[in-house]
């Protein structure tokens, strides 16, 4: 959410962000909602200030005026009250549209439609060349009995998994690994719920938009977050924090849902799109200082690309155009890790800036060194994500025999195990 003084002072600014973003929105409809509210506000304030004044008459006056001050006195109150109702429709609907209002992206993002348009930046590491026609995520699985998809399936329908066996322990390693990494990284480790009320997915800013991407449990008006950016967003909502206390800086895990509504048909296969998942998650609450929160931008990007190069995995770093950034975001990358049997990077982390948009519709403020409250900056990206990551780490360390070499950084996590599987 942008300040109102903003979206007044700068409505072509925020025009341009709804057009390049996508965004259905009218911010010439919101700023005439905006005037007509304030046209509103000032009658009703003129209404109180005449029968205040007129309320301080009546005991003066005397007995042949009084009756017509008194009667004044029952019309301005109930001219006030007829007001509102046509107060309220109006404050309701200026929040439901300034919900709406998008980020306004850096100049440097790429204008865009869709992730098509997204710019690789860069890449890092060299995709294997392989002496042996190499397996997929699903075929390494199977043939090491590490899965059992048409099981899982009759017990919880589609996009759904369980790994068996080492595959388990490596998932568990993986996390580990990642926590570990980022603790290392001073990132204070967070184990906390998906169970989340409903507001804290508009606090975050995936409501008003995502819900059908959304698991809902009506009877407890709880829902299921899709990431623990969603809880961890909202855990100091409406606080006042001091200066000092910035940045909170989390690695923060919990189990994921997405209904992925909008996926049909793509990755119905395997490990890359399920309905439950698992994630490590940096997000970085710091001050309303662009550059701070910049720096804090290519921080976790690097924390991101450490656990990568740990795991020995080759990837690349795209930045999101316009399109495929969502409402909320400043700047976006994502980086992409390569998948031996796509022959592609497929996206494995997603880092995003979103200056005080995310804050202001939390209530994240601080009292800054003037003594002033300020919305503070939020920032997330993923530390790694389960099992998705498990493809390109499966697929890119399989070895002739179908055992998977495991990289040295994971080895402490797993036993000290190099090798996972039997030759088949
Ligand atoms: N349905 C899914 N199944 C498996 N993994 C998923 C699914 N949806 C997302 N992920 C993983 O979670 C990562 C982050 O998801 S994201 O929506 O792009 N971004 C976020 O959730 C942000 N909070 C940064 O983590 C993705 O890059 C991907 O690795």
């Amino acid at each position: 959410m942008l300040d109102l003084k903003f979206i007044r002072e700068n409505p072509d600014a925020v025009k341009r962000a709804v057009q390049v973003k996508y965004v259905d929105l009218d911010i010439d409809e919101l700023l005439t909602i905006d005037r007509e509210l304030v046209a509103l506000k000032q009658r009703v304030e003129a209404l109180l200030t005449e029968r205040n004044a007129n309320a301080k008459r009546v005991p003066k006056a005397g007995a042949e005026e009084r009756p017509a001050l008194i009667q004044r006195g029952k019309d301005l109150a109930e001219e006030i009250k007829a007001l509102e109702p046509q107060q309220r429709a109006h404050e309701e609907q200026l929040r439901h549209l300034l919900l709406k209002v998008p980020n306004i992206p850096l100049d440097s993002v790429p204008v865009g439609k869709d992730d098509s348009e997204n710019v690789e930046l860069r890449r890092e590491g060299t995709p294997r060349t392989f002496e042996f026609t190499p397996l997929d995520q699903v075929e390494l699985l199977e043939k090491q009995g590490w899965a059992d998809f048409e099981r899982v399936a009759r017990v919880s329908g589609s996009r759904s998994y369980l790994l068996r066996g080492e595959a388990a322990l490596l998932e568990m390693a993986v996390l580990m690994y990642a926590m570990d990494f980022l603790a290392g990284r001073g990132l204070t480790p967070l184990s906390t719920t998906a169970l989340v009320r409903p507001e804290t997915l508009m606090h975050s800013g995936h409501f008003p938009g995502d819900e059908d991407s959304v698991y809902k449990l009506a009877d407890d008006d709880l829902m299921l977050a899709g990431t623990v950016e969603v809880p961890i967003n909202s855990l100091y909502a409406g606080e006042q924090l001091s200066a000092e206390q910035l940045p909170l800086a989390f690695a923060g895990i919990s189990a994921a849902f997405r209904r992925e509504a909008g996926s049909a048909g793509r990755d119905v296969r395997g490990l890359i799109r399920v309905h439950e998942f698992r994630k490590v998650e940096q997000y970085v609450l710091c001050r309303a200082d662009q550059a701070e929160a910049l720096k804090w931008f290519e921080t976790i990007l690097g924390n991101a690309e450490g656990i990568l190069q740990g795991l020995e995995l080759p990837y690349r770093v795209v930045q999101n155009c316009t399109g495929d950034m969502g409402a909320g975001k400043v700047l976006m990358y994502d980086i992409e890790t390569w998948v031996p049997s796509e022959a592609k990077y497929r996206e494995t982390h997603s880092c995003s800036y979103l200056g005080d948009w995310q804050a202001r519709r939390t209530g994240l403020r601080y009292r800054d060194e003037e003594g002033k409250l300020v919305y503070a900056h939020t920032l997330n990206n993923t530390g790694i994500a389960v099992p998705r990551v498990l493809v390109p780490l499966l697929e890119n360390h399989q070895q002739a025999d179908g055992t998977i070499r495991v990289p040295a950084a994971l080895r402490p996590y797993l036993g000290g195990r190099e090798v996972l599987g039997k030759p088949v």
